[in-house]
């Protein structure tokens, strides 16, 4: 009789002996059901050697059958690919997740994949981490069987019908990889070039492109060695430790709690059954599209008929194009449309989503408060004003949360669940636990102007414009930032989404005056240091792509190829001219230090007043929301990478060069946490309660 490998997820032998060591590498514990426990990665060799166990199990003389229910994911799949077949439940899922954590799989996974599924199928499931479900894995020959019963019971079955056949055939490391249609050199260039595109400096997707070639092009064992040296660099990468760091900090995150004491596991969330949207904007229109492919029907109020006819157009061809690339069918049965704000009187959550403009928010506040079930909870979409005073609109403020989406709201995985002063925990409860349902990265974030992310932005983006001041052009600020892993620099994207979007908040904050371009008041606003810069673009008409021009050019108002623009060029020699700044050359380092410490020191406001719970939760709206790269783990996880006092040592030099600069003077918790001895980011939490208890 043959033996068998599995138990609730994956069997495998619970203790086994032997050499842990691998030139270098510590191995972790036997996998269990998720892959190996990634708390375990960096720590000292612990558990049984998994590589020679799964060599054990391939070389066997008994049938061994992997019997997988749940999850089999990194190590586990590794050893059901060691076995000599693989049974799976149906709800089984399958995966190969390490490069989400900044390595590849080397427990052989990336030599024995691509020779039982070949090349082209092991790179996809290899490089990008996705889990499939075991109907795909059958159809990938992944596993021999997908049962819909007991998974042991049907694996012992099989070993039974399957033993004494011979096994040498079943030993996938002695199988060569299939043929690919084509030239495998060619295949290998052209995954590799799409692949170093997308990475932006990520390793781990480029290391398992090259384990895979490995096992293509080699003999197994040679693969294994090539499998293992890959891994060593990954391994000790700093990459892989943002990756991990990430990973925990997104579960992190969905226990929120607040100053006041509300937390997650103590709110119950109210139970959400229908949805309204008000306003058919951009923002509108994703957000309706998100919670329709989330299950939940949708009610879509614009009062404006021309604006519905086209969003109704449009929202449906959203949910269409969204279930072909999903091969599900569209929800559009979920949406229903008006244009008269009494349709939202049986939802159980609204999420106005007009244009930022107070006075309208407030009276649309006062409106669903008087049309909508009484606890019915009132979100908005702002993404900048005070909650309160829209709470204020209403009977029950307690029921008012901001629910912050980012564009494309169907598309963006972020969502700052914004509570005011007086928001009850049961709304915040229901509003993260929606942005769950949706799918989305939910972030409890306190109300203050701009919240987290914005607030945090603000800083980033003066600097930004006090370089150009200084001699610094578009392109040399957003190389920098590229090279750093942001897929576009500041000004790229500014001139994507528009300049004027920056130019009506500055008039709103009464930054941005008429008739104060020149003279000493030009460059000071409101006792700072002003850059009008950007004031004096929108003033040409330059927004940005829309207008065809803006910090760069783009051939035509539309155009989305930035070229580097002459015009802007002596424009900008003029203005530092006539403000008599004299122009220094700046170097991409300078570029990094201005804009992200700066945006970091006001992350350490945030924390040291409470808008953020822990680093974590910054780290996550700029991963998820501003294109922050994964594979640095955010903005706070990078400065403790950086080293606190390097970070607080270098906005004091910025900060002597820049004293009307406050947003460089080094914030009272990065110097106390320098001087508490610079804990790890993950003792920051425990650390600011700390300092917050001795103020
Ligand atoms: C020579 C070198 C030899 C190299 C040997 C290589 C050894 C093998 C390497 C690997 O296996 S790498 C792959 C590691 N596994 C993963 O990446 C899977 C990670 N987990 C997930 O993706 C998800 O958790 C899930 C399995 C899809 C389940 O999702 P679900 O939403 O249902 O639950 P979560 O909230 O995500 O998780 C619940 C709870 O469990 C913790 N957790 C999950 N997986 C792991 C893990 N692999 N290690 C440690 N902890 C894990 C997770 O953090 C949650 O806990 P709390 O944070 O809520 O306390």
């Amino acid at each position: 009789m043959g033996g068998f490998c599995g138990n609730k997820n994956i069997l495998a032998p619970k203790k086994c002996s032997g050499e842990a060591r691998h030139r270098g590498l510590t191995q972790n514990s036997a996998p269990g059901p998720k892959g190996a426990d990634i708390k375990e990665f960096g720590d000292s060799e612990s558990g049984p050697p998994l590589i020679p166990m799964i060599h054990a199990i391939e070389a066997g003389n008994k049938p061994m059958v992997a019997a997988i229910e749940g999850f089999a994911l990194g190590g586990g799949l590794e050893l059901a690919l060691g076995c000599h077949y693989r049974i799976a439940h149906s709800k089984a899922r399958l995966g190969l997740p390490e490069v989400t954590l900044g390595l590849l799989p080397a427990a052989g996974g990336s030599q024995r994949l691509p020779r039982l599924i070949g090349v082209p199928a092991a790179l996809d499931l290899i490089i990008t981490g996705r889990h499939v479900t075991a109907a795909e894995a059958l159809q990938l020959g992944i596993v021999d069987q997908v049962t819909d019963h007991h998974t042991v019971d049907a694996a012992v079955k099989f070993a039974l019908s399957v033993a004494g056949r011979p096994l040498d055939a079943r030993r996938i490391s002695s199988y060569s990889c299939p043929p690919v249609s084509g030239d495998l050199d060619a295949l290998f260039e052209e995954v590799m070039r799409k692949v170093r595109r997308g990475a932006r400096g990520a390793i781990a997707p480029v290391a398992c492109v090259q384990a895979v070639r490995a096992a293509a092009t080699l003999p197994y064992a040679r693969g294994m060695e090539r499998e293992r040296e890959l891994m060593a660099t990954l391994f000790t990468s700093g990459q892989a430790r943002a990756l991990q760091y990430s990973f925990f900090a997104q579960r992190a995150v969905s226990r929120w709690s607040t100053p006041s004491g509300a937390r997650w596991d103590a709110s119950a969330p109210k139970p959400v059954r229908k949805v309204a949207v008000i306003g058919l904007g951009t923002m509108g229109r994703g957000i309706a599209v998100a919670l329709a492919q989330a299950g939940f029907p949708v009610v879509s109020v614009e009062t404006q008929e021309k604006q519905l006819t086209e969003a109704k157009r449009a929202v449906s061809q959203m949910l269409e194009r969204g279930a072909k690339r999903r091969g599900v069918a569209a929800p559009l049965d979920k949406m229903s449309y008006s244009s008269n704000i009494q349709a939202v009187a049986d939802v159980d959550l609204v999420i106005e989503a007009v244009f930022e403009d107070m006075g309208l928010k407030k009276k649309i506040f006062q409106q669903l408060s008087a049309v909508c079930k009484p606890d019915a909870l009132l979100c908005t979409n702002t993404s900048s004003l005070d909650v309160d005073q829209l709470a204020s609109q209403t009977r029950n403020p307690e029921l008012v949360v901001g629910m912050h989406f980012f564009a494309p709201a169907h598309v963006m995985k972020l969502l700052e669940v914004v509570y005011g002063p007086r928001s009850s925990p049961q709304a915040l409860a229901t509003a993260m636990q929606l942005g769950k349902k949706m799918g989305k990265v939910s972030v409890a974030v306190g109300n203050c102007p701009g919240f987290v992310g914005n607030r945090m932005l603000k800083a980033y983006v003066e600097q930004a414009f006090f370089l150009l001041e200084e001699g610094a052009t578009p392109e040399l600020v957003d190389s920098a930032l590229e090279e750093f892993g942001f897929s576009m620099g500041f000004f790229k994207v500014s001139d994507l989404s528009g300049l004027d979007v920056g130019w009506k908040v500055r008039k709103e904050d009464g930054l941005a005056l008429p008739g104060v371009s020149t003279g000493p008041s030009a460059r000071i606003r409101q006792g700072r240091r002003y850059s009008p810069l950007g004031d004096l673009l929108c003033q040409r008409g330059r927004f940005g792509q829309k207008t065809g021009s803006g910090w760069y050019q783009y051939g035509k108002p539309g155009g989305r190829v930035a070229t580097p623009d002459p015009w802007l060029h002596s424009f900008l020699e003029e203005y530092r001219a006539q403000h008599g700044l004299v122009p220094r050359r700046i170097d991409p380092q300078e570029v990094l230090e201005r804009c992200l410490y700066a945006l970091i020191n006001e992350g350490f406001r945030i924390l040291e007043d409470g808008i953020a719970a822990g680093p974590e939760d910054i780290d996550c709206i700029y991963v998820f929301g501003y294109g922050w790269p994964h594979y640095r783990g955010g903005p706070m996880f990078y400065a403790a990478m950086v080293g606190l006092p390097k970070v607080l040592e270098r906005l004091e030099h910025y900060y002597r060069a820049h004293p009307d600069v406050p947003d460089l003077q080094p914030c009272s918790l990065l110097r106390r946490l320098v001087a508490s001895g610079s804990p790890p980011v993950q003792k920051w939490k425990e650390a600011i309660k700390k300092l917050h208890s001795q103020l």
